[in-house]
């Protein structure tokens, strides 16, 4: 089912495009990741698909759905931005305060994503008492808990050490059995992109003065569980670091 689709974006500030031409269907329960040279657009094609920025250009269309305590949307950034006067569980009962979702249900869907993505013994800590990569799971959840049709994730965990962010990797690929949200992922990390997703659209610049392109919509076709270990893995990563090592876009 598709949950997002854009047609002919093109995304910027004032009146100058930074990308152009992308065309994009999210489904639900699909990750795409987004891959390019730093300053090519990624992040604010995101913010342009996640509503925050208007396009300078073309069409978003999110199909409407009956009404329910949800959001369209939700983001996890690079650093969690949890409030400090709050414990864990109401840094994640913050989102379903503001959908006025009464007190009990809000608690027990707080719970419920906290203990997903691993936290269920720390709902009443405070955030500084947390690590990094604790943090940035208490940031998932609360994203998580508003019931997003599409998670919107901008370089989630690139703070992380190399362990840490394994785990927080693997976190993700189970949380996709579990959740029907379509996620965006943008990430510098080709292995990442490769790890994680059934698509991975990478841009590229496409002259100097000249707004940035798709250069590719790649499938990913390979199995989620050991993928590192499959052969199409490599090679996956490689095509991905040849279309961004490329010069300009035909
Ligand atoms: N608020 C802004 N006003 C004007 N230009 C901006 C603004 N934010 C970003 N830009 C410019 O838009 C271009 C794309 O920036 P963006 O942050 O989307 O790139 P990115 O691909 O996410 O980069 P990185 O990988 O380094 O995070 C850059 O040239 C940047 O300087």
């Amino acid at each position: 089912m598709a949950v997002l689709s854009a047609e002919q974006l093109a995304v910027g500030f004032g009146d100058a495009p930074v990308l152009e031409g992308v065309d994009l269907t999210l489904q639900a329960q699909g990750l795409i990741a987004i891959v390019g040279p730093s300053g090519v657009g990624k992040s604010t094609l995101l913010r342009a698909l996640a509503g925050l920025l208007p396009p300078l250009a073309g069409r978003i269309e999110r199909p409407r759905h009956a009404p329910r305590k949800a959001r369209d949307s939700a983001m996890v950034f690079q650093s969690p931005r949890l409030l400090p006067w709050r414990r864990v569980l109401g840094n994640v009962e913050l989102g379903l305060e503001n959908l006025g979702v009464p007190r009990a249900e809000r608690q027990s869907r707080a719970r419920h994503h906290l203990e997903q993505v691993g936290l269920g013994e720390f709902l009443h800590r405070w955030p500084h008492h947390l690590s990094g990569g604790q943090q940035q799971r208490v940031g998932l959840a609360r994203a998580l808990a508003v019931e997003p049709r599409v998670l919107f994730m901008d370089e989630p965990f690139s703070a992380l050490d190399a362990m840490t962010r394994g785990r927080l990797q693997q976190a993700l690929i189970a949380l996709r059995r579990q959740t029907t949200a379509a996620i965006v992922f943008v990430t510098h990390d080709i292995e990442e992109a490769t790890l994680l997703s059934d698509r991975i659209m990478v841009l590229g610049h496409a002259g100097p003065r000249q707004p940035a392109r798709v250069r590719a919509l790649l499938e990913v076709d390979l199995p989620l569980d050991e993928r590192r270990d499959d052969p199409g893995f490599r090679r996956t990563v490689h095509e991905v670091e040849r279309l961004i090592g490329e010069g300009a876009a035909p």
